[in-house]
């Protein structure tokens, strides 16, 4: 065993990889971070938060009982909790602590292996007061928010609708004569369901419902409903919610029902920032742009890109350091094991799963500016760059989320039967970016979304009018000639483009034969989505490898040569494995050959060879505490039979030599006496 300058023992080919690593890591992980000061900063939140040992349980999660896990997250929240109101939210350099600390919410997750039941309280409802409340109504709202004073959630989707939000059912129906609204359910489906902490922990949530007022239906509205007693907690009069029940992950969320029966609520309580209904009953649109009650889903789409690469970073620390020390098979009769991580086939698994991890964080801080800068043009009552940016963030949020998804769980079939403990580590994070791709916008409903943009460009492109930013390359769809090959990072992002501009173009001059043929313009779209959806997916890979590779040279530009050179052969590792998965595409637009595609290959096998001694540098740049990871198969040190003999000793089966089931029911039945 290998000694680190901490005393810690390491693993020795942990040590041995940490040895041959070339490239000097803190410098990845400012890059990674945003720079050098984030680090810093970083780690004094990671150190105040994590360092008193707060974050552990006695028992592991694991082995609770569902009401037990409930009751020890609700008591980490709110740990947590207070440790932002004091410590943590001077350094996070907020004002007050909350919405838009990424380092924040990851260090929160130390202390949750699923999730907090506050995470709906921070992720919605507190945005969305910030963004569709008055200024009174924020002035009033927020500071009791933000202190904890009250807990809310962000109450949607029913059991009927989760998707179509205008077909919700809830309605709240103004009275003038008493100054409130009416909330009610009027069918089981339109109960509300799904929403994270309303089950036990909440006593406030946003509730969207279809407003009436004069007799007449003006859509959905948001508004902020007391659901539970400030003191006792108990349910008010009116109000039916329980908890939903256990699901795949998301188990220590208490996602909750709601149902309203003729519940009132105060005039004021409608979020009246976008639209609002006076004394009397009238009804007026203060807003420019009708979607903008939908701000709250855009906020976190937009801030989902950021969690799933985070996630998506962690299971690849996992899988990456496991490979390191786990040996298996003997294809050289002479000589010992292999490190598993020495697998062209592992390394092909694993790669693609580091680089799409860094592609996708400096794609969400890029969408990030993106959405800063919309914000700011909307406050100025300027909403046109709302319809591009809304297209962008569906398919960014669409395709982050799948292709995390898909990745880590690539990563549980690198680490072989350990991956599939529970104390990997690895199904927790699967069991949570997988549904995100389904919540906050299902993955093939916001690809149209982006379709609908991509179709409406394709249009003005056809008719020579100007082109928003990130669809200005459909301009070159019209020469009528397929895009040249050429196998440089730039040539390579060009054939994306091609492919994307090449699919839209199929999609439309198919919806237009259709059409011609007697389809209405409805059913034409329905028959060509499945092409629509490619469409939109080729679109977004063009934007993240685009982005991906400009971003990279941008904050590499002063980087050491090493670091340089690594940094490269990532994004064009990146950019391999997409053109190589897409090689059929690839042959219908643009002028690739199959020796090109032959050659390309063969250059991606070679890359992968590059990179082999530098990927446990990559993955300790991710500067993952051992904490965070929550993981026997990732920890810094290697030691990972040790830790999973450890795990093994504590599950509570191995509380009593002979299991009670023996005297109950096994001996009974092998003695034929059952
Ligand atoms: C310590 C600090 C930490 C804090 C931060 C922590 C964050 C951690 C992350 C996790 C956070 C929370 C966990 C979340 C848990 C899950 C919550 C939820 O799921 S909430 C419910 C979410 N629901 C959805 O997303 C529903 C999806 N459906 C829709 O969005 C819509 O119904 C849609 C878009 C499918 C259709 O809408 P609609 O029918 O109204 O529109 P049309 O299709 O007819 O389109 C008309 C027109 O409008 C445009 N449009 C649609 N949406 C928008 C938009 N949002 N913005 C702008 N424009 C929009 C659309 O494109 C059409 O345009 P057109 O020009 O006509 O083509
Ligand atoms: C863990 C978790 C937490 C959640 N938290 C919350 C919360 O806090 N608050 C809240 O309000 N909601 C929450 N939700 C609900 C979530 O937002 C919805 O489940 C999600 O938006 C999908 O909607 P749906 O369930 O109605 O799916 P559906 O729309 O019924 O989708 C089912 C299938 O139909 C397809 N489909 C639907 N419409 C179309 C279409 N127009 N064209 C083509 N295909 C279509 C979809 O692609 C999908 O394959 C949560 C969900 C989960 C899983």
């Amino acid at each position: 065993m290998t000694q680190t300058n901490n005393n810690m023992t390491v693993n020795p080919d942990l040590a041995m990889e940490r040895a041959k690593c070339n490239f000097n890591v803190l410098e990845v992980t400012h890059i990674f971070d945003g720079g050098e000061r984030n680090t810093l900063q970083r780690k004094k939140i990671e150190d105040v938060a994590l360092n008193s040992g707060a974050s552990k349980d006695a028992l592991g999660e694991e082995h609770m009982s569902p009401k037990e896990k409930y009751e020890n997250a609700v008591r980490k929240s709110c740990i947590y909790a207070t440790m932002m109101k004091n410590e943590l939210a001077e350094l996070s350099g907020l004002e007050s602590f909350g919405v838009s600390s990424p380092v924040i919410r990851r260090t929160a997750d130390a202390f949750f292996k699923e999730v907090s039941p506050f995470l709906l309280h921070l992720g919605m409802f507190v945005p969305t007061i910030m963004g569709q409340c008055t200024p009174e109504q924020q002035s009033y709202w927020l500071p009791r928010a933000l202190d904890m004073q009250i807990i809310g959630t962000y109450a949607q989707t029913e059991l009927g609708h989760g998707t179509f939000i205008r077909g919700l059912e809830t309605t709240a129906t103004y009275d003038p004569e008493t100054e409130e609204f009416v909330l009610h359910s009027p069918t089981l489906s339109s109960y509300k369901w799904w929403a994270g902490g309303l089950g036990k922990t909440v006593n406030y949530c946003i509730v969207v419902a279809q407003l009436y007022t004069k007799g007449e239906c003006h859509g959905t509205h948001p508004f902020i409903v007391q659901i539970r007693d400030e003191d006792t907690h108990v349910p008010l009069p009116g109000i039916k919610v329980g908890e939903i029940g256990p699901k795949m992950g998301f188990n220590t969320a208490d996602n909750g029902f709601l149902g309203f029966d003729h519940y009132r609520i105060p005039r004021e309580h409608m979020l009246m920032k976008n639209a609002q209904v006076l004394k009397d009953g009238t009804y007026v649109k203060v807003a420019r742009h009708g979607k903008l009650t939908y701000g709250t889903m855009v906020f976190v789409r937009v801030v989902l890109v950021n969690e799933v690469a985070f996630n998506l970073a962690k299971a690849s620390t996992i899988a990456v350091r496991y490979s390191a020390i786990r040996r298996q098979s003997k294809p050289k009769p002479d000589e010992v094991e292999p490190q598993i991580l020495d697998y062209v086939t592992q390394q092909h698994k694993l790669f693609i799963a580091i680089a799409t991890a860094h592609a996708l964080q400096l794609c969400s801080t890029w969408l990030w500016e993106s959405f800063s800068a919309v914000l700011a043009q909307m406050k100025g009552g300027n909403t046109d760059t709302l319809p591009e940016f809304h297209a962008l963030s569906s398919c960014l949020k669409a395709i982050s989320t799948s292709d995390s998804a898909h990745l880590i769980e690539q990563c549980r079939h690198a680490c072989g039967g350990h991956g599939y403990m529970i104390s990997s580590g690895i199904p927790n994070l699967y069991n949570f970016v997988s549904a995100t791709r389904t919540y906050e916008g299902d993955y093939t409903v916001l690809l149209l979304q982006t379709a609908r943009f991509l179709v409406k460009a394709y249009e003005q492109a056809e008719a020579k009018k100007p082109l928003t930013p990130t669809v200005s390359y459909l301009a070159h769809a019209f020469s009528g000639s397929r895009a040249t090959w050429d196998n440089s990072p730039d040539g390579i992002i060009r054939s994306f483009q091609a492919l994307a501009a090449g699919k839209t173009a199929v999609c439309v001059t198919n919806m237009r034969k259709r059409m011609r043929a007697g389809l209405s313009q409805v059913d034409a779209w329905e028959m060509s989505t499945i092409q629509l959806v490619a469409a939109a997916e080729a679109h977004c890979r063009a934007v993240i490898a685009d982005t991906y590779r400009k971003e990279i040279v941008r904050l590499t530009a002063n980087s050491s040569p090493n670091v340089k050179v690594v940094m490269d052969q990532l994004t064009t590792l990146y950019l391999y494995y997409w053109a190589l998965e897409r090689t059929g595409d690839l042959l219908m637009f643009t002028s690739v050959s199959q020796k090109d595609l032959v050659d390309l290959q063969i250059a991606y096998e070679e890359l992968l060879l590059k990179i082999r001694p530098n990927a446990v540098g990559l993955v300790d740049a991710f500067d993952l505490r051992d904490e965070l990871l929550h993981s026997t198969l990732g920890s810094y040190d290697g030691r990972v039979y040790e830790r999973l003999m450890e795990e093994a000793l504590k599950s509570p089966m191995n509380k009593e030599p002979v299991s009670d089931a023996y005297s109950k029911y096994l001996r009974p039945m092998m003695k034929g006496k059952l």
